[in-house]
């Protein structure tokens, strides 16, 4: 801070100018105090850009950031303050008296108005003291109020003669009248108390020393009238050192040591900035479904437009002018405050935020081929009808941070006082791509790594969630459905479904791996009912046999030969599956399509083949929201509540697998969906990828903060830090269990450009790396050599830790649920989908229960021994 000082940075508004580039020049090496010095500067910034308040608060926000120190010219701060009263005290005076009758209303039927300048005086009162010290004052007062008062013209205005008055005080002016009128002292000391009490922050870097100020009657009465209210003033800290006033903040000391004299002696002089935007750090959460407190982004701000709701400035604006040498010139200038240029300012402090703190190193490892459940999010491109119908507002902000990546939604509010504001909601995911990106950087990023792992057993799973129209079946199909169309022909928008395979039939022509076939099956799920959709849609029964496995009797499974033989077959496929209008994709995906690649292993006298492992691709239908299908058909609606209770049970599954939770619990039966999959998921090495698709474009703000939220769920990454939350930490990587020794080296095809790498590096890495520990469940433990006290112990603790596990869950639930209750409640339409719902809710309900009494009764069991009257209820 006196470094500052010493440099001739002296006042607040000339830190504010101070550039995130200089704080290198400055000497602050360290990348926090660079960050540190970043938001200070964008407080200091956006106090200064306030321009109808007073430089004061300039103080108070850096006494709030850095300690009272920082007012190092704190005497310049109350200059003004005063000029200013004094001038409007002379206007005052000079002013007809129907003007005084305009400004100074009584006190009793005064409404509220916004606070004048001459009002942010630093006034403050404390009721008791100044009722204790002022009895003689106040009886006068009395009889001044026993007086009858004939009409508000007969109120003259008490005006504090600034002339007669020691420097360092502050007048306030009022009329005697108007204070004495009809209201008890304490009350009206109150009233009195309140500018002060507004300007709180100017009072921030005061001290309580007392002093009185004496007013007088500008007509009449003599200096000394009795009848004056003597106020408690705080004595401003230009009188005071700051140093004697309290202590530097830690941040100040920091500051203080790191920055280097003489380097910010050679800064280029400043200069004010003209800014009219006021920049506001928000305290929003992006999620409403998880705790809120380590969900504030540090990149979090909105913009507020200064010039809706505010008074005007007039001479105000001068005045601050004036106060800052007079280099500022606010006014006059037009202000755009679409919510596209907020967001378009947000958007480059974000950039120049990341590029400076938030990029990741080059060196750093980006991407954990092990990862059992990778999130990711893409951010389509903004179609040409939504540049038509929302003006090009592109509303989410991907930033790549090597290990996580992290995603920005520019959610635009507009607040009762039509003030626009952006307010900005952070989300973190294992990885986000942003609209430049292509399907093969998506499938060389998460799906690549898995293909080995098929070929040792492992069972894989991709899932593209979102909106309808977000992308979904672009993603998973290709460029042009399928991707093979010669017009349209794009080699790095080739969907998931044909690099995959590209991949798995380069595999299997590898020597020593002749005995491996591929075999396909794709069927819908609509209405919770099966469809085949290699064979004319016929329907298909989804049973389990007595070991638990899921079959599908009478679905078809078709041996394929090559990448494009299988495209061919989903291209037809893909044609009769059942699409819908929605408001927002006339084409809409009604069902989830899924696609089966069964890698086939033929046994060793060639005439049987069994399953060996299993990819699966889901393309789930749009995640509606109730909005999208209100004016469609009955049928339609009915289908969005289908859709909507599969994908519900299908994020508790798949949060249940990232946390590791035991799989024998897990409500599968929540929908036909989460059953068809159980398979998928129930390996325990199994890999899972969910892609969540959002559309740009401002009208999408809510459905994209859905889904976010949705995929937020699964793995509850710290939004800021991308930190994964305790419990998916310990589980996030799969246990290398390699019990059929993998291809030792499959060639893979090069397809573009940016698909070169060739997996053999990374087989025989994975074969190289040591087997984790098995991580037992709560249904391994072996308790039975356990100490009889031990095992109690254990149990105890599996079930607190159970019972926690399943509040949070049924929290979450009971959250859904009300949107659920709400909507019926709304549209009594809808009762059948209500009924069906609710249903799901409680099946899932009732399972966490069984869960719950499962551990309880464990433990009573192990703490009795067994004779116990405790009742099974799972039943
Ligand atoms: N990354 C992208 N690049 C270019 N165009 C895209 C991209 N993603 C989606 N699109 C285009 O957006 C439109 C909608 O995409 P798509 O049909 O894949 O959405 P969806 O999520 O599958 O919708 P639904 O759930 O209703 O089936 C299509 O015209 C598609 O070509």
């Amino acid at each position: 801070v006196p470094t500052f000082h010493a440099a001739g940075i002296d006042n607040p508004a000339a830190l504010a100018q101070l550039d995130v580039s200089h704080f290198e020049a400055l000497g602050v090496k360290d990348g926090e105090d660079r960050r540190k010095l970043f938001f200070l500067v964008q407080r200091i910034k956006m106090a200064c850009d306030k321009s109808d308040q007073t430089s004061s608060e300039v103080d108070s926000v850096l006494a709030k950031t850095m300690g009272p120190s920082l007012s190092l010219n704190a005497s310049q701060a109350v200059e003004p303050d005063l000029d200013m009263i004094q001038s409007s005290q002379s206007s005052s005076q000079q002013s007809s008296k129907e003007h005084r009758q305009e400004e100074i209303v009584p006190v009793a039927t005064q409404s509220p108005r916004p606070m004048r300048r001459h009002e942010h005086s630093d006034l403050t009162t404390d009721d008791d003291d100044v009722f204790l010290e002022n009895k003689a004052s106040l009886s006068n007062q009395k009889e001044e109020n026993s007086k009858p008062v004939k009409d508000s013209t007969d109120l003259e205005p008490t005006a504090v003669s600034v002339e007669e008055l020691p420097a360092n005080t502050v007048t306030t002016r009022r009329t005697s009248r108007r204070i004495a009128e009809q209201k008890p002292v304490s009350e009206r000391q109150s009233k009195l108390a309140a500018p002060g009490k507004r300007s709180s922050s100017l009072n921030r870097l005061s001290v309580d020393t007392e002093s009185k100020i004496t007013s007088r009657r500008t007509t009449g009465l003599g200096p000394t009238d009795p009848r004056s209210i003597p106020m408690r003033v705080n004595k401003r800290l230009s009188v005071i050192p700051a140093e004697a006033v309290a202590p530097m903040s830690p941040l100040g000391e920091l500051l203080a040591d790191k920055i280097d004299t003489k380097a910010l002696s050679d800064l280029p002089s400043v200069q004010l900035s003209d800014s009219h935007d006021h920049l506001s750090v928000s305290t929003s959460s992006s999620s409403g479904d998880k705790p809120q407190a380590s969900r504030q982004s540090r990149f979090s701000r909105s913009y507020t437009n200064p010039d809706i709701g505010r008074p005007s400035l007039g001479g105000n604006h001068q005045q601050r002018s004036s106060s800052m040498n007079g280099r500022v010139s606010v006014q006059g200038r037009k202000v755009d405050t679409s919510f596209k240029a907020q967001i378009e300012k947000l958007r480059q402090e974000n950039i120049q935020e990341y590029e400076l703190f938030g990029k990741p190193d080059a060196n750093q490892e980006a991407y954990d081929d092990n990862m059992r459940i990778r999130v990711m999010v893409r951010k389509r491109p903004m179609s040409r009808s939504e540049i038509v119908a929302a003006g090009d507002v592109d509303v989410i902000h991907p930033f790549d941070h090597g290990s996580y990546g992290r995603l920005l939604v520019y959610n635009p509010k507009t607040k009762v006082d039509l003030t626009k504001t952006i307010e900005a909601l952070s989300f973190s995911f294992d990885n986000v791509f942003d609209e430049t990106s292509t399907n093969a950087q998506i499938y060389e990023t998460a799906i690549r790594g898995m293909i080995p792992n098929l070929f040792d057993g492992q069972w894989a799973s991709i899932f593209a969630y979102g909106q309808t129209g977000s992308g979904k079946t672009f993603t998973m199909m290709g460029s042009t459905v399928t991707g093979l169309s010669e017009n349209t022909f794009d080699p790095s928008n080739l969907g998931l479904y044909y690099m995959a395979a590209l991949d798995l039939f380069q595999a299997i022509r590898t020597p020593g791996f002749e005995h491996f076939g591929i075999r396909a099956s794709l069927f819908e799920i609509y209405g919770g009912k099966l469809y085949d959709l290699l064979n004319d849609k016929e329907q298909v029964k989804c049973l389990e046999d007595s070991a638990g496995r899921v079959c599908f009797p009478g679905l078809t499974e078709h041996d394929v030969y090559s990448a494009d033989e299988l495209m061919d077959i989903i291209d037809q496929g893909s044609s009769i599956r059942a699409t819908g209008s929605t408001s927002r994709n006339a084409d809409s995906s009604r069902s989830h399509a899924v696609l089966q690649l069964h890698l086939v292993e033929t046994t060793q006298n060639g005439k049987h083949q069994s399953e060996f492992s299993r990819l699966t691709f889901i393309d789930l239908a749009g995640s509606e929201r109730g909005a999208d299908t209100a004016t469609a058909s009955r049928a339609t609606r009915l289908e969005g509540s289908d859709i909507n209770t599969s994908l519900l049970a299908l994020k508790e599954v798949i949060r249940a697998l990232a946390t590791g939770d035991s799989m024998a619990h897990v409500p599968f039966r929540g929908s036909r969906l989460t059953q068809v999959l159980k398979e998928s998921f129930v390996g325990e090495n199994s890999q899972s990828v969910m892609i969540a698709c959002v559309s740009p474009n401002i009208g999408n703000v809510e459905p994209t903060l859905n889904t976010l939220r949705y995929a937020d769920r699964v793995k509850e990454r710290n939004s800021e830090t991308g930190e994964l939350s305790a419990a998916v930490a310990s589980n996030m990587r799969r246990k290398v269990n390699v019990r059929q020794p993998p291809p030792s080296k499959i060639n893979l095809m090069k397809r573009s450009s940016s698909i070169e790498t060739d997996n053999s590096e990374m087989l025989e890495e994975l074969l190289a790396s040591p087997k984790q520990a098995e991580r037992p469940t709560s249904v391994d433990i072996d308790y039975s050599n356990l100490p009889e006290d031990n095992k109690c112990r254990e149990l105890a603790n599996e079930l607190i830790m159970e019972h926690k596990r399943i509040m949070s869950e049924m929290l979450a639930m009971v959250k859904d649920e009300m949107t659920i209750v709400n909507q019926a409640d709304a549209d009594h339409e809808g009762l059948k989908e209500y009924v069906s719902q609710l249903n799901a809710v409680h099946e899932q309900q009732l399972s966490h229960i069984a869960i719950l009494r499962e551990h309880l009764l464990a433990y009573r069991i192990a703490q009795t021994g067994g004779d116990d009257s405790f009742e099974d209820l799972r039943d």
